[in-house]
């Protein structure tokens, strides 16, 4: 469903992202780790178009983003670190307006307070305006988008971060279902407990590089921390 063939970004002389070859298939959710400067929000801002690569290619359902930049959004799911609403709307006006711009066909009341109430929002917060929300309810907002669009990937980048931790359980529990409904899940987090315990696969990045993809089954949390640790080494090419 993502795929990144060679994928590769230079920003003037420095090389942000080396190469990337990668599959994210339906049904799985890989975790992107890595110190900062390792290339991982370039990595997704290549795959929504954001950015244009230098060489190689983001493919959306087979398909270069570049070709089809409109097509390619519609099947993806954005969930960035914060989420933008406005805030004198409602969750519920927020969801209605990012449905349209977003072509669902049912934007109807009852539907979208269906999407929020399956992404964990209260029934009660819905109409209240979204400046009185949490940064949770917020995200709530944005995976009720998912929802309503049936998206069939979703690029998550450091969604939980500063989420207390009930927060970021419940909103990795709302992925988890996403992923069992069918979507691609390409996460860049910088939470190891998370990573390996909902990710299908782990990849480790660092100076632009994808230098190792672990199977999350395959190890334990704290091989996993030692892992990253070596991966990283001492000297971070940040
Ligand atoms: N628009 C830009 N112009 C110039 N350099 C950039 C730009 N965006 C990213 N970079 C550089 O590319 C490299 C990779 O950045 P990127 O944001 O992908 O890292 P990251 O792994 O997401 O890090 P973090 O964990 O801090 O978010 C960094 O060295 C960064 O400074």
């Amino acid at each position: 469903m993502l795929e990144a063939v060679a994928l590769t970004k230079d920003f003037g002389s420095h090389r942000a992202l080396d190469g990337l070859n990668l599959t994210v298939s339906p049904g799985e959710i890989v975790c992107l780790l890595g110190a900062n400067g390792a290339g991982k929000t370039t990595t997704i801002n290549l795959f929504l178009g954001f950015l244009e690569p230098t060489s190689g290619e983001a493919r959306v359902d087979g398909v270069d983003v570049r070709a089809d930049a409109i097509g390619s959004k519609r099947k993806l799911l954005y969930v960035p670190e914060q989420i933008a609403l406005f805030g004198e709307l409602s969750g519920l006006e927020n969801l209605a307006y990012f449905a349209a711009l977003s072509g669902v066909e049912d934007v109807s009341a009852m539907h979208l307070r269906d999407c929020l109430d399956r992404a964990g929002l209260a029934r009660d917060a819905m109409d209240r305006r979204a400046s009185s929300y949490s940064k949770g309810m917020r995200q709530k907002v944005g995976l009720a988008l998912a929802i309503a669009k049936q998206a069939r990937a979703l690029l998550l980048d450091e969604p939980t971060s500063g989420l207390d931790p009930a927060a970021s359980a419940e909103f990795h529990a709302l992925v988890v279902r996403q992923r069992d409904a069918g979507a691609a899940v390409l996460m860049v987090t910088h939470d190891l407990f998370r990573a390996r315990e909902v990710g299908t696969r782990i990849g480790l990045m660092r100076g632009g590089r994808l230098r190792r993809m672990i199977d999350a089954a395959d190890i334990t949390a704290s091989e996993l921390e030692s892992l990253y640790l070596e991966e990283m080494g001492s000297t971070a090419e940040s």
